[in-house]
Formats: C-alpha cells, structure tokens, sequence
C-alpha cells in the first residue's frame, strides 16, 4: 500500500497507470475509518484496477469549528483497516497541500442544496463540492464511491459533476449498520453509552416508516417518526422528512417513485444523519 502527502507525488504514481488504461477507483473519506467506509473500498475493487482511498478532513465544508477540532484523527487504527481492506494508495494531504492560497468557490448545486443538511449546515455542500472536485483533479478518477448515509451529498457530488461536465461515474453504496440498526459514522465515536443507546431511536423510527408505508398515510408516519424521536431524553430533532429522493422537497403522493426518509438529530452533543429509502 503507497501512502503519499502530495499531489506530484500522487500524479506520477499514477501517470503510467493511466497510460496503462487501467481503471482507477477513489473512495474520498474524512478518516476515523469504520465497515461502512471498508464496504465502499470493497465495491471499489469490484470495478476498477486501482483504489485510491483519501483521508482529508476537509476544513471548508464544517459549519461548526467545535465540530472541526474535536474530529476524530486516528491514524494508525486508519492506516491498519486500509491495508487490511486491501487498498492500494492512500492519499493523505496536508491542508497546505490542498488549499495552498486563499480561494473562492461558489457553483450552482440547485435548490436542494440549500434543504436539510444545507439548511442546518450553511455553505456545507460548497465546501464538500469544492474538496471532492481538487481530489478529482489530482486523481482523475474514472468512477468514485460515495454513501447513502449521506444521501443529500451524492446528489450535491452528482450535480457537481454535471456543472463541470466531469467524466467521472459516481456509485451510491448502502448503507452499513451495526447489528442494532445504528448507521455507521466517524462521529459515533463520541457517543457515550446512554447517547449509544438513545442514538437507536433515528433507525427505529426510519424503519417504522418504511415497514408502514404501504399502510399508513404520510402525515400519520411522519407524526408516529417524530413522536417517538421527541420523547426519547437527549435527543434533538433537527428534521425527519419524508421526501422526493431527487429534489428533497416534501412527499405528498405515496404512489410517486423514488421517496425516501431522512433524519437528522443531536444527540447528546453529536449530530447524527440517516435515512431509509422507501420507494
Ligand atoms: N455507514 C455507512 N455506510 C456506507 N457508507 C458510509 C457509512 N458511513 C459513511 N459512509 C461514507 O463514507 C464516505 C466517507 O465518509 P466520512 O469519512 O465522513 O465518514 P462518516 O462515518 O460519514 O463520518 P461522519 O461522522 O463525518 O458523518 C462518505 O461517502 C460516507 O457517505
Ligand atoms: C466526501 C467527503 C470525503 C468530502 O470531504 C466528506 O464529505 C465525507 O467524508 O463524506
Ligand atoms: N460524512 C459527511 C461529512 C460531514 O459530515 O462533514
């Protein structure tokens, strides 16, 4: 496994395998690495030659500098889950290395930018847009993995690379869960073990309204997903919303296609994301 700091570095190693016309494959992460991100390695290496996995927690796309110092950095854990994944290079720059000057970055991601996550993270998906496309350049990637954990990111990567007209694809992967339902997250990390036991409550009101959805209307989900969110103690509701999964406005007509539930909540002091897509 190749572990290197610099772009130069990155794109000399890279330069022949190009030329070989072999397939490269990046999984972008923040390290504090756990299964979920293991799983996007491992549909990495199903459909390309070469995996690039980068760690880089990206300071432009945090809202909250509390939320910036206090994330997790734990290399040596994240360099052993890598080799052990089978990853081939590891690109891990410093902050320096990737915004070397001051810089503006506004592009039009569309209105859904501007909902859920970006509604409660003011300017997040700029910066997330604007780390994922510097890592695109340096790496040019002919496919990238992404989670639906953060499903309001692939649509912000998505239309990014439609702006730009990118050629690179760009693969959702599922969710992974530990065995009680709880999504996978970097940030669980900081969940103390009552936060652990309440943190449940975000998985078990997205499957109430995925196992009731033929039956119920949506108002009568949406109150029954939020009721039991609100009563659990320590739990901060920011939003649970059933939506259109291409514009992520509310869902009104259950015979629509493609809807999906989302969810976010503090709990405790850490912010949690999840969703359930349900058609
Ligand atoms: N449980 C999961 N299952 C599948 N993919 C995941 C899961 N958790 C994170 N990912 C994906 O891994 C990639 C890197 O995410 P990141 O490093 O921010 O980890 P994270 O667990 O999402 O951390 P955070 O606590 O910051 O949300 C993203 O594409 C993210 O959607
Ligand atoms: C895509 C990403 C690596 C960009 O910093 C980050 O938002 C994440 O880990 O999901
Ligand atoms: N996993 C999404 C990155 C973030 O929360 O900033």
């Amino acid at each position: 496994m190749e572990v290197l700091n610099t772009i130069a570095a990155l794109k000399s190693l890279l330069g022949p395998i190009k030329l070989a016309k072999q397939k490269i494959a990046l999984v972008p992460t923040m390290g504090a690495l756990h299964k979920g991100h293991v799983s996007l390695i491992k549909m990495a290496q199903q459909q390309a030659d070469i995996v690039v996995c980068s760690i880089f927690v990206n300071p432009t796309q945090f809202t909250d500098p509390k939320d910036l110092e206090k994330y997790p950095r734990p290399l040596e854990h994240d360099m052993a889950m890598l080799k052990d994944a089978g990853c081939d290079v590891v690109f891990m720059p410093s902050v320096k290395e990737m915004y070397p000057a001051e810089e503006k970055w506004h592009i039009d991601l569309g209105p859904a930018e501007f909902l859920l996550e970006g509604e409660f993270r003011k300017g997040h998906y700029q910066g997330v847009t604007q780390i994922v496309k510097k890592l695109f350049d340096a790496i040019s990637p002919d496919v990238a993995f992404f989670g639906q954990k953060d499903y309001q990111q692939v649509l912000m990567i998505q239309n990014m690379v439609a702006y730009f007209n990118l050629p690179v694809q760009i693969i959702s992967c599922p969710i992974i869960r530990e065995d009680d339902g709880l999504a996978m997250s970097s940030r669980n990390i900081h969940l103390d073990a009552t936060d652990r036991k309440n943190a449940l409550v975000l998985s078990r009101a997205l499957t109430y309204v995925s196992e009731n959805f033929k039956n119920k209307s949506i108002p009568e989900l949406l109150e029954k997903a939020k009721q039991l969110i609100e009563e659990t103690p320590g739990v901060e509701l920011d939003y649970f919303t059933i939506a259109d999964g291409q514009t992520l406005l509310p869902e009104t007509d259950k015979n629509d296609q493609n809807i999906i539930a989302l969810v976010a909540a503090k709990v405790g002091q850490t912010r949690l994301i999840d969703n359930m897509i349900l058609s």
